[in-house]
């Protein structure tokens, strides 16, 4: 079973946990696009009234594309539950996310719900994170000299760049800057530091957020609930 199909399988099984009546914050990227197919199928097929509160232009089109209504963030009283991928989580459900650029209103809607569920194949495991590289949203004025100030940290930073090399630019007009860590010891203290640099927008720690994930292996979902 290759990595797509375990990412479809556990976006479908994250579907189920939509009930009737809920408001639900949908993340970005390829697992829950999967989820939000399987979705609109129940929506569909089990006339479900739900409201969707999305995360990213790409996600907001999917969700259209399918009829699921959608509120903003600050149209909704509450969001009963928040289904988003991730790309790194740690033994104890530390997160890293914004692989798909979306960090900032992922970070918002997740703040703003009453419970988060992530979703992720087998291979975002590990011990301690740091291997994928953290992306930090940063206002593009002033971003190289906040990139000189990273690389004199040793955060060893990289501008992200779109699929035809340029600057990738995200829905809120900022830049990404990756740091690539390779271990992050202290999770809390450094995102206490990101958090501190004027420039920085949202980094992409997703710390205390989340107790249960849901992981896809080759025998089947597995949900993880933190101890
Ligand atoms: O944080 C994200 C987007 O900003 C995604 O949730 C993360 O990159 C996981 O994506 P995928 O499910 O495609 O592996």
């Amino acid at each position: 079973m290759d990595q797509n199909e375990l990412k479809k399988l556990v976006g479908e099984e994250a579907s189920k946990w939509v009930k009737d009546g809920m408001t639900v914050g949908l993340g970005t990227g390829s697992t829950v696009k999967f989820m939000v197919d399987a979705l609109a199928r129940r929506i569909k097929n089990e006339h479900l009234s739900i409201t969707g509160v999305v995360t990213s232009n790409a996600t907001a089109e999917q969700a259209n594309a399918l009829n699921i209504p959608l509120k903003s963030v600050d149209e909704v009283a509450k969001i009963d539950l928040t289904i988003d991928g991730a790309d790194e989580i740690s033994r104890d459900f530390q997160g890293i996310k914004g692989g798909g650029a979306a960090l900032l209103f992922e970070k918002i809607v997740a703040v703003n719900s009453r419970r988060n569920l992530w979703i992720v194949d087998q291979s975002k495991l590990s011990e301690r994170l740091g291997s994928f590289p953290l992306p930090v949203e940063v206002i593009p004025y002033g971003s190289k000299k906040l990139f000189s100030k990273f690389a004199k940290k040793g955060y060893a930073p990289t501008f992200r760049l779109d699929n035809t090399g340029q600057l990738k630019y995200t829905d809120s007009n900022n830049l990404i800057i990756d740091l690539h860590l390779k271990e992050i010891e202290h999770p809390h203290t450094l995102a206490a530091d990101l958090s501190n640099q004027v420039g920085v927008v949202e980094h992409g720690l997703f710390l205390d957020m989340v107790n249960t994930v849901i992981v896809g292996y080759p025998e089947g979902p597995k949900v993880l609930t933190a101890r």
